[in-house]
């Protein structure tokens, strides 16, 4: 098989590089600066044991590699903002022997979130979901970094929304000798949603800082249970923390490494890159949007998209907002009150 990663970012440019470290055949798909590098010097892939280059085939697009290969396996590693405009550019690509992309090959979604997944499925015979749960940085261009140790991540696998087959169980083969553990699950999405729930602090994380303070990890908490209540209320199942802890055990430790910044998670990049884009409306957005459906308020989740929506587009720097105005915030969200505010200057 040969792994084509639509976005080499932190997640596609990790797994590629890991990927090809056990000799797959791998194609890493960037564009601008990132490609430039990419295709000069190869990936720079940062991780415990050190600095490995791979060189690697690297296209802007579907074009640079005229008919794809019955064998390709196409993984979608962009932002959730990112997939439409991915997947309408890779689904008509011819495919050797007859038909497109979307009708032959296998695309696995490597993202967060679960609205990826439901955007390929309409395009898309094939799709898989992946739970992914694997630290990694975009450092700069050519460069990222994965600091997980004894594994680099976990990445739970199987078709979307559910079921598993051949192809889930040759990938996932493939992932386990390549530093990653892939379980290969029925429920793949009960895994996505559990993940969700986590990814939900990632917009605390942008607008505030990391959730290491005892003020930042109780709103963390409300915020969770807010997405928990949503999800029972739609009926959708999700692993529970103590499955997940037995799961991940210390199977991915993080260690120091060079110019992989403190917080770091994606959203956080996102704004620390000035990207203008932040991926909120596909995370805290979809408890947002389920509350909604079925009718249950979802005010920490608002506040937090739109916050995380608007330091994006105003390019603030991440975690510039002190925890304690958030907080505040946070409270008028959800009592309906404003707050004490500073008297006003005559
Ligand atoms: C959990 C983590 C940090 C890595 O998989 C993540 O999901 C993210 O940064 O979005």
């Amino acid at each position: 098989m040969r792994y084509i990663i639509i976005g080499a970012g932190a997640v596609g440019g990790v797994i590629g590089g890991r990927l090809a470290g056990s000799g797959r055949d791998v194609v890493l798909v960037a564009r601008g600066a990132h490609f430039e590098a990419l295709r000069d010097h190869g990936l720079r892939l940062r991780v415990p044991e050190g600095e490995l280059t791979h060189r690697l085939p690297v296209v802007d697009g579907p074009a640079a590699l005229g008919e794809l290969r019955p064998d390709d396996v196409l993984v979608l590693a962009v932002k959730t903002q990112d997939s439409v405009a991915a997947l309408q550019t890779w689904g008509p690509a011819p495919v050797t022997g007859g038909g497109t992309a979307a009708e032959r090959l296998p695309l696995v979604c490597a993202q967060n979130g679960v609205e990826s997944q439901r955007l390929a499925l309409r395009l898309f015979r094939r799709v898989y979901g992946v739970c992914v749960w694997l630290p990694s940085t975009y450092i700069e261009p050519g460069v990222v970094s994965a600091a997980g140790r004894p594994l680099t991540g976990i990445l739970h696998l199987g078709r979307h929304p559910h079921g598993t087959d051949e192809t889930a169980r040759l990938i996932a083969a493939d992932l386990e000798k390549s530093h990653f553990e892939a379980p290969v699950v029925a429920d793949v999405a009960r895994w996505q949603y559990a993940k969700l729930l986590a990814n939900l602090g990632n917009a605390l994380e942008a607008v505030a800082g990391p959730v290491d303070s005892e003020e930042a990890a109780a709103l963390f908490q409300r915020v969770r249970a807010e997405g928990a209540a949503v999800l029972d209320a739609a009926g959708i199942a999700y692993a529970d923390a103590e499955e997940q802890r037995a799961v991940l055990g210390d199977k991915v430790t993080l260690v120091p490494l060079p110019g992989t910044p403190r917080g770091g998670g994606s959203s956080w990049q996102s704004l620390t890159r000035g990207t203008g884009t932040i991926e909120a409306d596909y995370l805290n957005g979809e408890i947002t949007l389920l509350g909604r459906l079925h009718g249950v308020p979802t005010p920490l989740n608002e506040l937090l998209q739109r916050l995380a929506n608007t330091f994006a587009r105003e390019r603030r720097a991440a975690g510039s907002m002190p925890v304690g105005e958030l907080v505040g915030l946070a409270e008028e969200a959800v009592t309906g009150r404003r707050g004490p505010r500073p008297p006003q200057s005559a």
